[in-house]
């Protein structure tokens, strides 16, 4: 595995973007980014065994943050990282515009980037021509190489089989974000080979990468960080025995994190863990008390006591 991901250029090896990341919660505070508890959070994640971080994607709220903020949460992160890879969210809809941040964020001075996760046009929804030309325009743009983010349900933008397979010939795209909710599709890209396949459905990480999937991009893995690793390390062993005993226990929480929108549940869990406050951003709500009582529970009585994600 390399350790660092370079920025692409034509003469560069591919980038390895396998393993676990990390996509951050965005702490927020009197409706301010809580920078020290983002600072924190951060440092305390980083010596898990993760792979990297994911910086202003969905978990992170960007859509409720503006440019300015989204830098200055890429500042942050890049600050107590330990070094880490990190990918940075871009999503949009104006082409022009997403060129022009694309460009803004490859530029000299800002910290260097393993990869943008790059979402399909929201709202738009274009044609495959029109999706071809979204990501094919905006991997040209950047130095840093694109890992697709497939999220239909929040994009409205499907992005189909045989489009994934075109992007794929393109140097600058090297992996995908699957939350297509198609296991054909995540079957046929796994085994066409060029793109990386990242789980990026929780619940789905374990069959993804079973069936040789690079690894995941998983929200829920900012609790039980340790466990979450131990679980592709016993799948790359192939050991099957071990990576089911480390899994089972996590399926109900991952179940319950995701019962109501991303990230409320998540940072309500944090937040009784003392890591930031239970705070998002309208139109995003705290996650229901009836939920947060049951995710206590599940926790309480279940095989993974509440703790701080380094110590479980
Ligand atoms: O921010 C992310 O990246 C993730 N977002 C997904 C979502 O909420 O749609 C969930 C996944 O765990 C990672």
């Amino acid at each position: 595995m390399n350790p660092n991901p370079t920025p692409h250029a034509p003469d560069a090896p591919p980038p390895d973007f396998s393993g676990l990341w990390i996509p951050l919660v965005t702490p927020f505070a009197g409706g301010r980014v809580d920078h020290a508890a983002l600072a924190r959070l951060t440092a305390h994640l980083a010596p898990a065994g993760i792979r990297g971080f994911v910086v202003c994607g969905s978990t992170g709220e960007a859509a409720a943050l503006s440019k300015e903020e989204q830098l200055a949460c890429l500042a942050t992160v890049a600050a107590h990282a330990s070094g880490l890879p990190l990918l940075m969210g871009v999503s949009g809809s104006h082409l022009a515009d997403t060129r022009d941040w694309v460009c803004r964020l490859n530029a000299p001075g800002l910290p260097a980037l393993a990869g943008l996760l790059m979402a399909a046009p929201h709202y738009v929804r274009p044609s495959q021509d029109g999706v071809r030309q979204w990501f094919t325009e905006l991997a040209a743009a950047s130095r840093a190489p694109i890992v697709v983010y497939d999220i239909p349900y929040r994009t409205g933008s499907v992005i189909a089989r045989d489009t994934l397979l075109a992007l794929a010939a393109q140097p600058g795209i090297r992996a995908v974000k699957d939350c297509g909710g198609d296991p054909g599709k995540t079957l046929a890209l796994i085994a066409d080979g060029r793109l990386q396949v990242l789980a990026g459905e929780d619940a789905q990480l374990f069959a993804t990468v079973a069936q040789g999937g690079a690894g995941a991009i998983a929200a829920s893995a900012h609790l039980h960080t340790r466990r979450f690793v131990a679980v592709l390390q016993a799948l790359d062993a192939s050991d099957l025995p071990r990576a089911r005993a480390a899994w089972r226990p996590l399926v109900p929480l991952i179940e319950g994190l995701f019962a109501e929108p991303n990230p409320g549940p998540l940072k309500a869990l944090l937040a009784l863990e003392g890591w930031c406050a239970n705070e998002l951003r309208a139109p995003m709500q705290p996650a229901s008390q009836a939920l947060v009582e049951r995710l206590i529970a599940l926790q309480r009585d279940g095989d993974l006591p509440l703790t701080a994600p380094a110590a479980s």
